[in-house]
């Protein structure tokens, strides 16, 4: 039933030829929070002469860090190699190789790598021939990881693999399913695509593997035991919170098989002994007989599904597309960030006292600066500005937030540039308000004219014909301008033209009339100021 598969690679040698007899890196964690496909040796997997046009079975396995994901892999080389046979599982004193896999703190699997050499097998059932491809994960949340980078490893190998081994350590908890729901989330947001069907689940497999199971007197090993267990965990009752809902709903409508076996402890020398190299004859008798029923449960061929994105069975050539295009979705900062309970929660509450904080300003603003009130001069503006933005700031600091100062201090910086933007646009709608203002140009252009025709009577009369021709050109220039200026503004036609007659106008105010004005202020005061000290002279002379 099953083939050799040799990589030839007379079809891919643009691909530099690397060995696959063993595991391949195919996306790269670079250490600095970002993932880099490995492309050339993706394609030489992929691009080989019996996987290139053949559907691939993608098994993933996936979960927390040093929880014993890869040592499960190794079983299930030792099963695919042997296909099957009784006995698969191999010598009880032999070394366990293949992905690799240790004890201890620190994490080994970094990024994802696959299985150098696919699985041909042949579905009894549909008939169908397809490659297994075994695909190992970064686990998430080690102590180098950020969310993103455990949301990334977790989205793509659930994206891109058609039987995705969830696996857990002890039992369900509602933090495991919280960050199922986050990470295949992730996931569904880059697979977004507006031909796709939204009712076609994204997902096909999803399978618990619980490490550690402990309590065999409520839900017995196995997959029996496990399904029970997987429908008590997922069951959706009315009076359950909205979000726990959520989530179970979430599940329900990602993928489309969830299954959950149970597998007992593996006994202290697996779990924590350094010596310990994987002989099956270290291990507990009920871990290794769960080992032995767990890999036909996941992988017999009656039930090998090939991996579909929107209803296509991808082949080889396909799921290499795919790769790149998903990685390079990844790569971008298009998708949103996706952040712990914690960060998100202290960003709701900072945005959310940002957004009272600013109603408050423009609130207060609009009580004087309003649509329905008056010009306000400068300094009273001003004044009500300092004012509005000390209420705002107040309402930003009495909201509780978490997340600390820090955070706190970029929004605030936030609200500040808001209230400095809002001012600026309070400032022109006062302008606008002002009715001296908007009527300076015809008035300035009116002096102008008016000036022009007095000036042009009295050279004409002095015998200066050209001096008074030129006032005569200046009157017509005005009043043609005025004209132009009154017309534009009554039809609400071509702003930039009138915008250019204002800017001239004002122009000749500021450096023509203003001084003119200023000085006629000037003598007028001083005129009055004499004639109030004379008439006190006369008073009291008079009174004398
Ligand atoms: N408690 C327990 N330990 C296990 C089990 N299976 C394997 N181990 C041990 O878990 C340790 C880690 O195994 P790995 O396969 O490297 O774990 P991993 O999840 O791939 O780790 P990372 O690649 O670092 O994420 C090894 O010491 C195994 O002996 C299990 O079912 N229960
Ligand atoms: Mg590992």
């Amino acid at each position: 039933m099953a083939e050799d598969l040799n990589n030839d690679s007379s079809e891919s040698d643009t691909f530099e030829v690397i060995d696959t007899n063993g595991p391949v890196q195919i996306i790269k964690d670079n250490g600095d929070h970002t993932f880099t496909l490995c492309e050339n040796d993706l394609a030489t997997i992929l691009m080989s002469k019996n996987l290139k046009d053949t559907p691939v079975v993608v098994v993933s396995v996936a979960g927390a860090f040093r929880k014993g994901k890869s040592f499960l892999l190794d079983f299930i080389l030792r099963y695919l190699t042997c296909e099957g046979r009784p006995g698969w599982m191999g010598d009880p004193e032999e070394e366990l190789t293949g992905f690799k896999w240790r004890g201890g703190t620190n994490r080994e699997t970094s990024g994802i790598w696959v299985w150098g050499q696919p699985f041909i097998r042949t579905n009894p059932v549909t008939g169908e021939k397809v490659a297994i491809l075994l695909m190992d994960t970064q686990g998430t949340f080690d102590n180098q990881a950020i969310v993103r980078d455990s949301a990334t490893i977790f989205a793509l190998s659930t994206m891109l693999s058609s039987i995705q081994i969830y696996n857990i350590s002890q039992q369900i908890s509602e933090d495991d399913l919280q960050h199922l729901h986050l990470f295949t989330d992730y996931g569904r947001l880059a697979m977004q695509d507006d031909s796709s069907d939204s009712k076609t689940k994204p997902f096909q497999r999803l399978e618990f593997l619980i490490r550690d199971w402990a309590f065999e007197y409520e839900f017995e090993l196995g997959a029996t035991g496990g399904k029970n267990y997987l429908n008590k965990i997922l069951a959706v009752s009315e009076n359950q919170h909205e979000e726990l809902q959520e989530v179970r709903h979430h599940i329900n409508n990602c993928f489309e098989n969830v299954g959950c076996f149970l597998l007992p402890y593996p006994g202290r020398t697996v779990a924590s002994k350094p010596q310990f190299n994987g002989k099956i004859s270290d291990m507990e008798d009920d871990f290794a007989k769960g080992i032995e029923n767990l890999i036909p449960y996941f992988l017999h061929e009656d039930i090998l599904q090939s991996k579909k994105i929107h209803g296509q069975t991808l082949k080889g050539k396909d799921l290499l597309y795919y790769f790149k295009s998903y990685v390079e979705i990844y790569q971008q900062d298009t998708l949103p960030e996706p952040m712990t309970m914690l960060r998100a929660t202290a960003e709701a509450n900072n945005l959310s006292a940002l957004a009272s904080a600013q109603e408050k300003y423009t609130e207060n603003m609009d009580k004087k600066v309003g649509g329905d009130h008056g010009y306000l001069n400068e300094t009273d503006l001003t004044t009500h500005h300092a004012e509005s933005m000390e209420l705002a700031e107040k309402e930003f600091h009495s909201t509780r937030k978490m997340g600390g100062s820090e955070l706190s201090k970029a929004y605030l910086d936030k609200l500040e540039k808001y209230m400095e933007d809002q001012f600026q646009q309070y400032c022109k709608i006062n302008e606008s308000k002002n009715i001296f203002k908007s009527a300076r140009t015809p008035i300035t252009l009116f002096i102008v004219l008016a000036v022009a025709y007095v000036a042009h009577g009295i050279l004409q009369a002095l015998y200066l014909g050209p001096l008074a021709m030129l006032c005569n050109i200046v009157f017509w220039g005005a009043m043609s301008t005025l004209g132009v200026w009154i017309t534009l503004k009554w039809r609400g036609e071509q702003p930039e033209v009138a915008e250019k007659i204002d800017q001239i106008a004002e122009i000749i105010w500021e450096q023509g009339l203003t001084p003119f004005y200023a000085l006629i202020i000037a003598a007028g005061t001083s005129a009055a100021i004499k004639h109030a000290q004379t008439a006190q002279q006369r008073r009291k002379s008079k009174t004398s």
